[in-house]
């Protein structure tokens, strides 16, 4: 038994080293791992990623991605935190992953909504740990002291702040404005202040690889929250629209397993309608158009789509954004639609 012991470890001497340094990749990861998990988790935010997890599944890159990307990466090199705007469905998510992952540092994510609160980007007290010290320095006398700490979680802002990790914080005009007022000095002073934390490290220095993409859809971003100026002085906007219809095929192709042809009608009908229609035609629908499509089939006899698959398919894509009681709408919708295609 101990000669077959020895023998092994001579063997395997390299491969330790080897497996020493997968011990290393692991440990790093549970590290991630265990910061991750301490973060508190509100809506599946998830608070530290490895670039490499991040990136969109699948990400087409054409010049139009690339060239918007490497604006986004080319500010956040300049140290200047970038907000996309842009309409729904337009790629500002896909795009703003892409962007955090090129920088190779950790990703946090952020999801924007009305229960964003500073706790929810900062940290909070998560109850007390009581334990109990037992003194017994002087004999025969067994002296008990209660300890309570306090626990203290960091959320999704402090994590990133700390690890110098690329907070990707979506729908940010969603959140309550007030929320935001500790994002001033972050930018401003280099320093994250963690209301409700005692002790000396209530405030936190910035790390200096800390970097920031937001999102807001256009119409929210002027509708729901007015943001403060004082912060949006600081963000560099990057305006996002729909990409070419070069673009849009290569995206909606990615997703789909159709012939080119039928992409590149799909594609027209989606931008044709977005012209005409009063409702948003993002390039999410024109993926959910071809889904429906791979299905529904519908060839005429010339192998092109017929117009009247074509309208069932989009009419009940685009019918969630009809919010009319009665039928007029969606009727409404239809002969807009028969009449595009
Ligand atoms: N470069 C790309 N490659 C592949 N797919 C993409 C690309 N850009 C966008 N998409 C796809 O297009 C759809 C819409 O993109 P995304 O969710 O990023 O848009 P958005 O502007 O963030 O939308 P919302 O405002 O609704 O959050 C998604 O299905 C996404 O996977």
């Amino acid at each position: 038994m101990a000669d077959d012991t020895s023998r092994k470890r001579t063997v395997r001497g390299t491969k330790i080293r080897a497996s020493r340094e997968q011990k290393e990749g692991r440990r790093a990861k549970k590290e991630l791992a265990r910061k991750a998990s301490s973060a508190g988790e509100r809506n599946g935010d998830s608070p530290l990623s490895d670039p490499a997890d991040v990136v969109p599944e699948p990400f087409v890159e054409t010049d139009a991605v690339r060239s918007l990307r490497d604006r986004i990466n080319g500010w956040l090199e300049a140290d200047q935190p970038v907000h996309l705007i842009g309409p729904t469905g337009c790629g500002k998510t896909a795009l703003a992953l892409s962007a955090a992952a090129e920088r190779g540092r950790p990703v946090v994510w952020l999801n924007g909504d009305e229960a964003v609160d500073t706790a929810a980007l900062v940290g909070s007290h998560a109850g007390g740990e009581r334990y109990e010290e037992h003194d017994r320095y002087v004999s025969g006398v067994d002296k008990k002291t209660q300890i309570v700490r306090e626990r203290w979680v960091d959320n999704p802002l402090s994590v990133a702040v700390q690890e110098g990790a690329t907070l990707v914080y979506n729908e940010f005009s969603r959140s309550d404005p007030a929320a935001h007022n500790v994002l001033l000095s972050v930018f401003e002073e280099g320093v994250l202040e963690r209301p409700g934390k005692r002790g000396d490290d209530r405030t936190i220095d910035v790390h200096p690889e800390f970097r920031a993409i937001f999102t807001s859809n256009d119409v929210e971003y002027a509708g729901v929250h007015e943001q403060q100026d004082a912060l949006l002085d600081r963000f560099i906007g990057v305006h996002v629209n729909y990409y070419d219809a070069e673009t849009e095929r290569e995206i909606v192709g990615a997703h789909v397993d159709l012939a080119a042809d039928d992409i590149a009608t799909i594609v027209e009908k989606t931008r044709a309608l977005r012209d005409e229609l009063d409702i948003v035609v993002g390039t999410r629908a024109a993926i959910t158009a071809a889904k429906g499509l791979t299905v529904f089939d519908g060839h005429d006899e010339t192998g092109e789509f017929d117009d009247e698959t074509l309208t069932h398919v989009f009419t009940d894509v685009l019918a969630p954004k009809i919010t009319g009681e009665d039928g007029d709408d969606i009727d409404g919708l239809r002969s807009q639609i028969t009449e595009t295609i």
